[in-house]
């Protein structure tokens, strides 16, 4: 992401901060607790250790931030399956804007949606994001998105199954 330019950076950021969140959890003291999700979503609802309603005295649970790396991981999916079905002429700017309205729009307010909005159009070209992934010609890289994309597909719904099973799909 951040050499598609600065613009993105203030999503970099945050991306960056969320895993750093996760990674301090499985270097802590109860790391062996985090070395799944599903052993970290037991521990942490055993032993009330994630904000269910109102973010108070847990405000950054592994839970809760995972579940935000989660619904950025629909927005990835929806966006490299378009990409992957994409024509030459086809603008990226659209492709990642209709993924963005159809998962994480839902989860943030106006102004980081208008934001979002603004940076979107800073995007480049279909063609330079092919060479900015980095992984051969166009064939290739469609290729690589068709093995990658049903993987990616598989732990979101993990996911996605076991969080709606503890009720942690709406984590504030
Ligand atoms: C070249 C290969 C393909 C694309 C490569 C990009 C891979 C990047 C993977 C994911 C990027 C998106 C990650 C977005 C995480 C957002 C998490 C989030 O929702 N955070 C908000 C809520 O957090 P809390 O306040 O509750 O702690 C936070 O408020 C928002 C921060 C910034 C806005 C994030 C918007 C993301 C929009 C979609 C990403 C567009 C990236 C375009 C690059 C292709």
């Amino acid at each position: 992401m951040n050499s598609l330019g600065n613009v993105f950076s203030f999503i970099s950021k945050d991306v960056v901060c969320k895993i750093q969140i996760l990674e301090n959890f499985l270097s802590g003291e109860n790391g062996s607790h985090y070395v799944t999700i599903q052993s970290m979503v037991k521990y942490e609802l055993e032993n009330d250790l994630v904000d269910l309603t109102k973010r108070c005295s847990h405000p950054e649970s592994g839970c809760r931030t995972l579940l935000r790396l989660h619904r950025a991981l629909r927005w990835l999916e929806l966006f490299l399956e378009r990409l992957r079905t994409s024509s030459e002429d086809s603008k990226t700017s659209v492709m990642c804007s209709d993924a963005y309205n159809e998962s994480l729009a839902h989860h943030h307010p106006w102004l980081i949606r208008k934001a979002v909005g603004v940076a979107f159009c800073a995007l480049p070209g279909r063609n330079t994001f092919f060479d900015v992934m980095n992984a051969g010609d166009h064939t290739q890289v469609v290729a690589l998105l068709g093995e990658s994309l049903p993987l990616i597909s598989e732990v979101y719904q993990i996911t996605e199954d076991l969080y709606a099973k503890n009720n942690l799909l709406e984590l504030p």
